[in-house]
């Protein structure tokens, strides 16, 4: 007798590492539950996708042209290929042409003898949500982000007119929600306009639509984390859509690998894993990344390197831009004590290895989740969007971490000093504020381990989905 087609599960990745990374840890998790996952994508992302699935043979990839968009660097594919965030909104508005060649392969599929249970796509490729509405597919949307950085944008957004009266320091009170620390304007960037007559505005109104309107959100947090502010996002949305905390999603492949095992064991050493090895004393190293999305300029890169100099600390520097080079004289000094790297490096290993103690992050969701996981507190330096409420959240409320400190003002731009950097990670590194976040930081990386190991809330939350998904 021919085997009953899979279940299979469509996925729709925004083309960032930080919206792609963790849809393929849920591609694998997926996957090893036996469900065939399409994740449709352009062809140079699918080049890397690729890569970075090798051995689940239920993972399949499907291909759409990326269209050539007046405005955009030709074979720009990616947010980590744009020359710098003014490029952003052209590169959103050339991804709803996205749509058409999305809809035929979703047709096709829903055709097939394997129609898709339901589509994953990311918040912003919200033209997916009239695509599967027009073919019965169930949408579910995904964020990225934490659910309070989600709810407290959705909520900010709604509550625009009286924020705007207030100064930029004025605490921001949101009806109906139970704040972990004392939200100013200033946390809030871009959305705390009450005019939403700008381009970047008419773009989120349009998928933020889509996104209220979807079946459910999926969430790369773990409820522990995040319970008490699961109804105020849940309000946001229509149709009695509900919230799956699913995460912290890379987990589920260390688990069955065995979490030790695979942290602690590297076959083939990378650079930074030789250097790291080198370092003998537990949590002597701080690691320094901002991402793959900020923008950083090379003066305040400089001011990173005197700082961390400064600091006297060991340090592992992820840097991204191709602009910058060490100020002159600065590689003598550093050279046994610093290791940079301006290539791809695998950051989770980085941070679960026993010589780092600390981590200089921009606070991009994902880094959050992986610093803690790692126990590993962080000296938080936000940049942009929700890494403002990220950064709060693992300082003031989660008490995880602590914040780099003062912006000095140097010509036009505002740079965050060599001192306070110099500062900051001497205080992480080795004062009683670091010890007491280092404290934090391992407490709650136990939590986000038992959410996803079996009988944890995000493990059974994932059966739950799968269930609840497929026809009885
Ligand atoms: O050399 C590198 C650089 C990055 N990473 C990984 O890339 C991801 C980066 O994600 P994140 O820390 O969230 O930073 P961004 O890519 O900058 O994140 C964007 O997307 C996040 C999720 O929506 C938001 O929280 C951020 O504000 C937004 O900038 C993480 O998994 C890192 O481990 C590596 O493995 N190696």
């Amino acid at each position: 007798m021919p085997s009953p087609p899979a279940s299979h599960v469509v996925i729709f990745p925004f083309m960032a590492q930080g919206h792609t990374l963790p849809l393929l840890d849920l591609s694998k998790a997926l996957s090893r539950r036996q469900i065939k996952v399409t994740i449709i994508t352009t062809p140079s992302n699918a080049k890397s996708i690729a890569k970075a699935v090798p051995h689940h043979p239920a993972i399949h990839l499907n291909e759409i042209p990326f269209p050539a968009v007046d405005g955009l660097p030709e074979g720009c594919e990616n947010t980590s290929q744009l020359p710098s965030m003014e490029f952003f909104l052209p590169f959103l508005r050339a991804t709803k042409q996205l749509q058409k060649p999305f809809e035929q392969v979703l047709e096709t599929m829903v055709k097939s003898n394997a129609p898709p249970l339901c589509v994953i796509s990311d918040f912003f490729l919200g033209f997916t949500l009239a695509s599967c509405q027009a073919l019965g597919v169930p949408r579910l949307v995904f964020h990225g982000m934490s659910v309070l950085s989600m709810a407290i944008y959705k909520s900010s957004w709604v509550n625009a007119a009286q924020i705007s009266s207030l100064s930029v320091l004025d605490p921001v009170d949101l009806p109906g929600m139970k704040l972990p620390f004392t939200l100013t304007k200033a946390d809030l960037e871009t959305s705390n306009s009450s005019n939403h007559d700008d381009p970047m505005s008419h773009f989120l109104k349009e998928v933020v639509e889509a996104d209220a309107n979807s079946w459910g959100v999926i969430i790369n947090s773990f409820e522990e984390l995040e319970k008490d502010h699961i109804p105020s996002l849940e309000s946001f949305y229509m149709n009695g859509a509900r919230t799956w905390c699913l995460g912290p999603l890379f987990l589920y492949e260390k688990m069955e690998e065995g979490l030790e095992k695979s942290f602690n064991q590297n076959q083939d050493p990378s650079v930074s894993t030789q250097w790291l090895n080198e370092q003998s004393t537990p949590d002597s190293v701080i690691y320094v990344s901002f991402g793959t999305q900020a923008d950083v300029s090379d003066s305040q890169l400089d001011e990173v390197a005197f700082g961390l100099e400064e600091s006297g600390f060991p340090f592992l520097w992820a840097v991204r831009s191709k602009t910058w080079s060490l100020p002159s004289g600065m590689e003598e000094k550093i050279q046994n004590r610093g290791l940079i790297v301006s290539e791809w490096v695998d950051q989770r290993q980085i941070l679960s290895h026993h010589a780092v103690g600390g981590f200089l992050s921009h606070c991009g969701w994902n880094s959050v989740l992986e610093s803690v996981v790692a126990g590993v507190p962080i000296l938080a330096w936000p940049m942009i969007a929700d890494q403002y409420l990220n950064a709060k959240f693992i300082v003031n409320g989660a008490g995880a971490g602590i914040s780099v400190g003062r912006v000095r003002n140097q010509g036009s731009e505002t740079l965050v000093s060599r001192q306070s950097i110099a500062e900051g990670v001497e205080e992480l590194m080795g004062g009683q504020e670091g010890r007491s976040a280092r404290e934090r930081a391992e407490a709650l990386g136990t939590v986000a381990r038992t959410a996803v190991q079996k009988g944890g809330p995000s493990h059974d939350t994932l059966s739950k989905f799968i269930d609840q998904l497929r026809p009885c």
